[in-house]
């Protein structure tokens, strides 16, 4: 068999596909023949599905433009690639700091306007620079909301250059806690963010609780000068709030990945377009993430770094796979076990895991007749609790 692959959008990384191998066929087909999908930020929450479709690979880590419940709902399994870029992330965050203490984008300005011979420049310059002195992040606090795997990589590197670092998170992840300096000190209220950081940069998903994090009822604990950055997903921030904290003079420099007209022609705002996982080295890291998952699920049905279905590792070592995507109530697993047994089908091994509103089956059978396969089959499609019925055959 071979699997079609649709990549949407221009930026996916030819190289990270490289490794799928010939039994994966990229964009050959159209998005309604494809089994799968590999994407970066592309929006999908107007995308009708086709019934073909297995499964998206998110070649990055958040998967907000995706409608992951509508795709529980039909079978679809999403992928993401959880930290293929985050140094990227990390090192312009770092940057833009930086950039943002030491005034690089008025201090920039200002030097373009003034003309004339080299001498003349340079005259006009030690005249003029005073107005752009900085201050250095040492010694100074930065805090950290969303110690995942950015957060966690930002928070170890601002302590190695000389900041106190102090982080909020609360769902943090076991994984990441354990890499964490045991310098950084973690806050359990987000006040404490904003009364004490020099800096403060986000690095969470977009939710219902961070959505507008950064607006003014925060914004109103911070310290005067403070330094605010957004890499993580734009509607995290009011930007009229920011407009109007710059203005007050609370906060010096604003940098984020996001634009908006609002922000355009302001001083102390600097704005990238979204390009904090766009490195090569990020991009590679992520497809291959992305691809490698969709190649094994669609190979072997496990499951790995998927966004709407559990984790499910099981070796193969029956003739036959068959993998389920089934609603999480009461009395599924036993339904499925009596459709098997009236098939006289030895089940070789179950695994059932569910998460939120739907659960994933991996049944191995102990059984190579492909008429008493494909009849056990039929009885799945017809159940009422099954929305996905697949075959794998080893
Ligand atoms: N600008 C860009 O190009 C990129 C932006 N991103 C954004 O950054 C986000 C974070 O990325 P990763 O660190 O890779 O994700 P991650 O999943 O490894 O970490 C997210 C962390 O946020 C924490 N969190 C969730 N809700 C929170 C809350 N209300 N308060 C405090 N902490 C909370 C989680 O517990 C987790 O530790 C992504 O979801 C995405 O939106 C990610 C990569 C590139
Ligand atoms: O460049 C991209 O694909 C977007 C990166 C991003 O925002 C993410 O990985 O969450």
């Amino acid at each position: 068999m071979v699997y079609q692959i649709k990549t949407i959008g221009n930026n996916i990384d030819q190289k990270g596909l490289s490794e799928l191998g010939d039994q994966f066929a990229i964009d050959q087909v159209t998005e309604e023949k494809a089994h799968a999908f590999l994407c970066r930020a592309q929006n999908f929450h107007t995308y009708k599905f086709s019934e073909n479709l297995l499964a998206i690979g998110r070649a990055g880590a958040g998967f907000n433009n995706i409608p992951v419940e509508q795709c529980s709902s039909q079978g679809i399994v999403v992928f993401n690639a959880p930290g293929g870029n985050a140094n990227a992330v990390k090192e312009l965050v770092l940057a833009m700091m930086i950039f943002g203490s030491r005034n690089l984008k008025p201090a920039n300005k200002w030097l373009s306007e003034q003309l004339g011979s080299d001498q003349a420049i340079d005259l006009a310059v030690e005249k003029g620079k005073k107005a752009f002195s900085g201050s250095e992040i040492a010694g100074k606090t930065i805090g950290i909301i969303g110690l995942g795997n950015i957060g966690s990589r930002v928070a170890n590197d601002a302590e190695k250059l000389g900041m106190k670092v102090i982080g909020y998170d609360p769902y943090i992840a076991v994984e990441r806690a354990w890499e964490i300096s045991s310098h950084v000190k973690r806050v359990t209220q987000l006040s404490d963010i904003f009364e004490q950081a020099d800096y403060i940069t986000i690095h969470t998903p977009l939710t219902k609780e961070t959505r507008g994090m950064y607006g003014a009822e925060n914004f109103a604990k911070m310290k005067k000068g403070v330094v605010v950055l957004n890499f993580a997903r734009d509607e995290i921030t009011d930007k009229d709030a920011v407009l109007e904290y710059i203005n007050n003079g609370t906060i010096q420099h604003f940098a984020t990945d996001f634009g908006s007209e609002k922000f355009y022609h302001q001083d102390a705002i600097f704005v990238t377009p979204h390009l904090g996982g766009s490195t090569a080295e990020a991009s590679l890291n992520c497809t291959r993430m992305a691809a490698n998952s969709l190649k094994r699920y669609l190979m072997t049905g496990e499951i790995i770094n998927s966004v709407n279905f559990p984790r499910v590792v099981q070796e193969l070592n029956s003739p036959y796979r068959i993998t389920l995507i089934n609603k999480n109530v009461p009395n599924v697993v036993a339904n499925i076990a009596a459709l098997v047994s009236e098939q006289s089908i030895n089940i070789a091994n179950i695994v059932n895991r569910g998460q939120g509103e739907f659960a994933y089956t991996l049944l191995d059978l102990d059984e190579s007749n492909a008429d008493k396969i494909d009849a056990l089959v039929d009885q799945f499609k017809a159940n009422e609790n099954i929305v996905r019925v697949r075959v794998i055959q080893r």
